[in-house]
């Protein structure tokens, strides 16, 4: 199934066809930009998104797309040692970046040796240098960085990134990366992008499966729209957002 309103694709699928959808979406983008602007700045989050990235280390993709172009970051990452079982670089460096030839100067994890106040001020640092020198482009209307594709999973009560419902960070407009120290879901101790750096994004795509996420997505994407309170429904990028959901996730939408 798959359906487009306004700036707002859903593509409901088997997990399988769903990994082969998100690497030719991802490959897309990666021409595109890599054509047009000589680089490819692409955000990723924790979870099971690396997995479902996998299709990317295959052929045709792992030989064709210009993996030197690509300038790889995290829209969140826990404040753990960057070999910690809990580091999303880790889970990303394992499951995808370790098996590509990005130069590792592209690659921009968090300074783990940093508090979490510490590594989220470093990081915008970073942020505001790459902007400067157009490697990360930026919105003429807000000034924010406007990446050219963020990669997000959700999780089942509706927080993107580290953005959690009902936490004040979800409220933030002026801090590119924030942080967080008492994270709902552990680790407690989290930087975040905020959210108007999420919805500055040319391309966003919302990866979610699983039949515990079936409440979220139907509060959102369903007929009721009752997502006022979920960070997830404020997903609204300048450009284009996709859903890739599986039937699990998609069960209580209307058929
Ligand atoms: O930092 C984290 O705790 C995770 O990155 C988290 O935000 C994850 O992205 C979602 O919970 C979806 O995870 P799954 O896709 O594995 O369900």
């Amino acid at each position: 199934m798959a359906e487009t309103n306004n700036n707002v694709a859903v593509e409901v699928l088997e997990k399988e066809d769903l990994a082969v959808s998100l690497a030719k979406y991802v490959a897309d983008l990666s021409n595109k930009f890599t054509s047009e602007r000589g680089a490819f700045t692409v955000c990723l989050s924790g979870g099971s998104l690396i997995n479902y990235l996998r299709k990317l280390l295959e052929p045709p993709y792992v030989d064709t797309l210009e993996w030197s172009k690509w300038h790889v970051f995290w829209v969140d990452e826990r404040v753990v040692p960057k070999t910690h079982e809990d580091s999303n670089y880790k889970l990303a460096l394992d499951g995808l970046l370790s098996k590509v030839p990005i130069p590792p100067g592209n690659v921009y994890a968090i300074n783990d040796a940093l508090s979490a106040e510490g590594a989220a001020n470093d990081y915008e640092t970073c942020l505001r240098h790459l902007v400067k020198n157009s490697i990360i482009a930026s919105s003429p209307a807000n000034g924010f960085p406007k990446f050219d594709l963020m990669l997000l999973g959700m999780g089942p009560d509706g927080h993107i990134a580290s953005l959690f419902p009902g936490h004040p960070l979800v409220e933030e407009k002026q801090r590119w990366v924030t942080f967080i120290k008492d994270s709902p879901k552990p680790p407690p101790e989290r930087i975040t992008f905020t959210l108007p750096v999420i919805n500055t994004s040319a391309y966003a795509a919302l990866v979610v499966t699983g039949k515990g996420k079936a409440d979220a997505v139907h509060s959102v994407l369903g007929k009721s729209q009752n997502f006022a309170k979920l960070p997830v429904g404020l997903v609204s990028p300048e450009g284009e957002l996709k859903w890739f959901l599986d039937k699990g996730a998609a069960s209580k939408l209307a058929a």
